[in-house]
């Protein structure tokens, strides 16, 4: 399996990603730095996470070429009302210190607001100044991608959603898979929740000489999505990214399939209901 893949826009990405939720300050600045070091190449960021300057400030100590590096971050609900939007996403460029952002996303649909396509005709406006290269969303339903397809006529390259053994979401992934949309996986190991010591994905680790992580991220690969583990430590940041040395059959893909369950997403927070600021 290739470790990168492509957008539905032509823009070529990692097929596993860093996460950095709560790697903030000069303590996130080293994660994210050990991260790069280790051969990450696709850094997930978010305006809310606070660490914008964080991410611009590893790569800038890394001696890696900006445009090996995919930088992705994400517009919060509070500022979906157009004009907002626009500065917010100027605030995210400056924040990390880069010229430009590669992927940005809307974070969550916020519906009851009803102002997601406000937001989105921001990122398709600023995409055209060349702030931000790619655009997408995170935590759209099938209902809020209709919108934005009806009303713009311009459709998400990536939809990051909740993918993970015990909420595989295979609806939401079927329905981006059929529009070209790409599906990101977060909280991809399930915030290193029970789900890592699952005795169904243990025997099947065993079977491979892999861990339980490693094996949750490999099904996410050959489910031809993207995730974006976190891993502070040096040793998860490696272990994370050595799963294109092997395969998963079809019954055991099928196997983890089936652990999903309706109580099995990792915090509360149903896109349909759940409104984020
Ligand atoms: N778009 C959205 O709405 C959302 C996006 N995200 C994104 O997804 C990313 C990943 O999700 P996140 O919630 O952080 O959870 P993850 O599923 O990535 O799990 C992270 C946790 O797992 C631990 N861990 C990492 N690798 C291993 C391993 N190999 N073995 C055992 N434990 C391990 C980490 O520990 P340690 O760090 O201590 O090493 C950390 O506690 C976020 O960082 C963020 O970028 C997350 C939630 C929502
Ligand atoms: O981490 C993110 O990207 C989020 O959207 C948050 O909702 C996070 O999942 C969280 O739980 C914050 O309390």
């Amino acid at each position: 399996m290739e470790n990168l893949i492509k957008l539905s826009d032509g823009r070529i990405i990692p097929r596993v990603g860093f996460g950095t939720y709560l790697l903030n300050g000069y303590q996130g600045v080293n994660a994210i730095s050990s991260a790069l070091n280790n051969g990450y190449r696709f850094l997930d960021s978010a305006f809310n996470y606070d660490n914008e300057g964080a991410v611009g400030e590893a790569i800038r100590r890394s001696n890696i070429s900006r445009d090996e590096i995919t930088v992705l971050s994400k517009l919060p609900g509070r500022f979906h009302a157009y004009d907002q939007a626009i500065k917010a996403i100027q605030e995210s460029v400056l924040r990390t210190g880069l010229d430009y952002i590669d992927l940005y996303l809307i974070h969550w649909p916020n519906p009851n607001q009803k102002l997601y396509v406000e937001a989105w005709q921001a990122l398709i406006d600023s995409q055209k100044f060349g702030l931000i290269k790619s655009i997408g969303v995170s935590n759209f339903l099938p209902e809020h991608l209709e919108k934005l397809e009806q009303e713009t006529g311009v459709l998400p390259v990536a939809n990051e959603i909740e993918v993970q053994p015990y909420f595989n979401n295979a609806d939401l992934r079927a329905y981006n898979a059929s529009k070209g949309i790409a599906t990101i996986d977060w909280s991809p190991i399930g915030h290193a929740n029970q789900m890592l010591k699952d005795q169904t994905i243990a025997v099947i680790a065993a079977s491979h000489s892999k861990s339980v992580a490693q094996v949750i991220l490999r099904w996410e690969l050959q489910l031809n999505t993207i995730p974006v583990p976190k891993a502070t430590i040096q040793s998860r940041q490696l272990e994370n990214l050595a799963v294109f040395d092997f395969q998963l059959t079809e019954a055991e893909m099928q196997t983890i399939n089936s652990l999903t369950r309706p109580d099995g997403r990792t915090s509360n927070q149903d896109p349909a209901t759940h409104e984020e600021f």
